[in-house]
């Protein structure tokens, strides 16, 4: 439905007549102070229907006035003076890089036009003062004006506080640790689709809490694709578009079985690994089949606390994957992850692990082969403690969403009867089209306030 022409252009009404509300329902919990922390009461219970109260939707800031602006000829930066009594420092090269005036800005598509080889990294300014309507205006040594509005400068401030709360809100990457005693965060499947504000708390609570738990969905295929296109569109993979998990003869994947499944991230095969992963539930076994859900990150976490040596073995071995077949088209992937990736700063990014798609292939020396054997058992051990895994059982209407680079997911073996074949139906999508949506949907919630 969102694909339609109409509704990619009825859309902006559309959130506008919701996002009040939501914006209201978003101050109600107070922002969490770190990134691995218990689940705030008020995320446990996430339904996300009437008084949701999710919280950080990045609430803006306050208006910000300028006092007095000056320019620091020797050190060739611009020092604004806040109102508030605050200071921000901005370097000329980058005014001067940034200038929104329309020669050096593409405004239909807040791009820039500016040539790299049309700037001089060494101007300095002839001018800088306070406009009448509080902006910052600046003359450079050939004339050029470029002037700057007092909130988009601040939202820009250089200070590590200011650099650290806009990377939050542009990427929301702080998250909540849980366990087994996570209450899933619930929410209605339709009010989803139609309801922007149930939308942005699916969204936020999928990245804060990584797992999602959607009701009420028709027990027909279709659905996942419904709501991928609720974001923008799904991510193909030699599985299709969307796959089918049932107990299929000469089946192409472990999945397609109906055997257990240890816990995994999905198609590790792949460098780079779908984000995240919806299963809607069609029709359940007649026993067994139920989910389990684990929080990588948290184990990773734990294991770094109770084994720095395997962390750091899982963190730097690359392990060989690999899956061939055919679905979609035929496929022969072959691809060399660590189990526990980290990010520049030592932040956990992403857990690559399926151990029915490791592959034989182990290109470690000889000494290195058992360390990381010891290694993965460590992990796997911590991830099978009864106290950190979460099981549920999908009932035919159900549909999961979660995080695919932080949770881990398994499956208890399952017996179908062939008038009650199990049968789920899967998609993938990455985070770049999820955290699209999700900046939007936010960002008509600030346009109301
Ligand atoms: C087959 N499918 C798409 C359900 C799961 C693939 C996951 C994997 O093999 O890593
Ligand atoms: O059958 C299930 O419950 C989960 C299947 C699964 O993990 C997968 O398809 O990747
Ligand atoms: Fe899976
Ligand atoms: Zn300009």
């Amino acid at each position: 439905m969102w694909r339609s022409t109409f509704a990619r252009f009825a859309l902006p009404a559309l959130q506008r007549r919701t996002s009040a509300m939501a914006c209201q329902a978003l101050r109600a919990c107070p922002r969490p102070g770190q990134a691995a922390g218990p689940l705030p009461s008020c995320l446990t219970s996430v339904q996300l229907r009437g008084q949701q109260t999710l919280g950080s939707a990045s609430l803006p800031v306050a208006r910000q006035s300028v006092r007095h602006v000056r320019a620091l000829d020797e050190e060739r930066l611009m020092e604004v003076e806040w109102e508030d009594g605050g200071h921000s420092l901005y370097p000329f090269t980058w005014l001067r890089d940034n200038c929104q005036c329309p020669l050096c800005t593409l405004q239909s598509a807040q791009a820039r036009k500016l040539l790299m080889s049309d700037l001089d990294i060494h101007t300095g300014v002839d001018v800088v003062e306070v406009t009448n309507d509080n902006k910052v205006s600046i003359v450079w040594p050939d004339q050029h004006t470029s002037v700057f509005d007092a909130e988009w400068l601040k939202k820009r401030c250089f200070s590590p506080a200011a650099r650290q709360a806009m990377q939050e809100e542009l990427f929301l990457n702080e998250r909540y640790y849980w366990d087994s005693k996570l209450r899933i965060p619930t929410a209605d499947y339709q009010e989803v689709l139609h309801d922007d504000k149930a939308a942005l708390a699916w969204l936020l609570a999928l990245r804060r809490v990584g797992i999602v738990y959607l009701r009420g969905a028709p027990a027909e295929q279709g659905q996942v694709a419904r709501l991928a296109e609720r974001i923008g569109y799904l991510r193909l993979t030699f599985y299709g578009h969307t796959w089918q998990v049932q107990d299929k003869y000469m089946a192409n994947n472990v999945a397609y079985t109906s055997g257990r499944l240890s816990h995994h991230t999905d198609y590790p095969a792949l460098h780079f690994a779908p984000g995240v992963q919806f299963l809607h539930c069609i029709n359940q076994a007649v026993e067994g089949g139920e989910s389990e859900v684990v929080d990588g990150f948290h184990m990773a976490e734990q294991l770094q606390r109770e084994d720095p040596e395997a962390f750091r073995t899982l963190t730097s071995l690359h392990v060989d994957f690999t899956d061939t077949g055919t679905d979609y088209c035929d496929f022969m992937l072959q691809s060399k992850k660590c189990i526990i990736d980290v990010d520049a700063e030592g932040r956990l990014a992403r857990i690559n692990y399926n151990n029915a798609t490791r592959d034989s292939v182990l290109d470690l020396p000889l000494h290195q082969v058992q360390p990381f054997y010891r290694a993965l058992k460590a992990f796997v051990n911590i991830m099978n403690r009864p106290e950190n895994v979460v099981t549920y059982r999908m009932e035919p209407g159900d549909l999961v969403t979660f995080d695919n680079w932080r949770l881990l997911h398994g499956r208890r073996s399952y017996i179908s009867r062939p008038d009650r074949l199990r049968h789920l139906e899967g998609a993938y999508l990455d985070w770049d089209e999820v955290m699209s949506r999700l900046r939007i949907l936010r960002s008509c919630v600030h346009e109301n306030v």
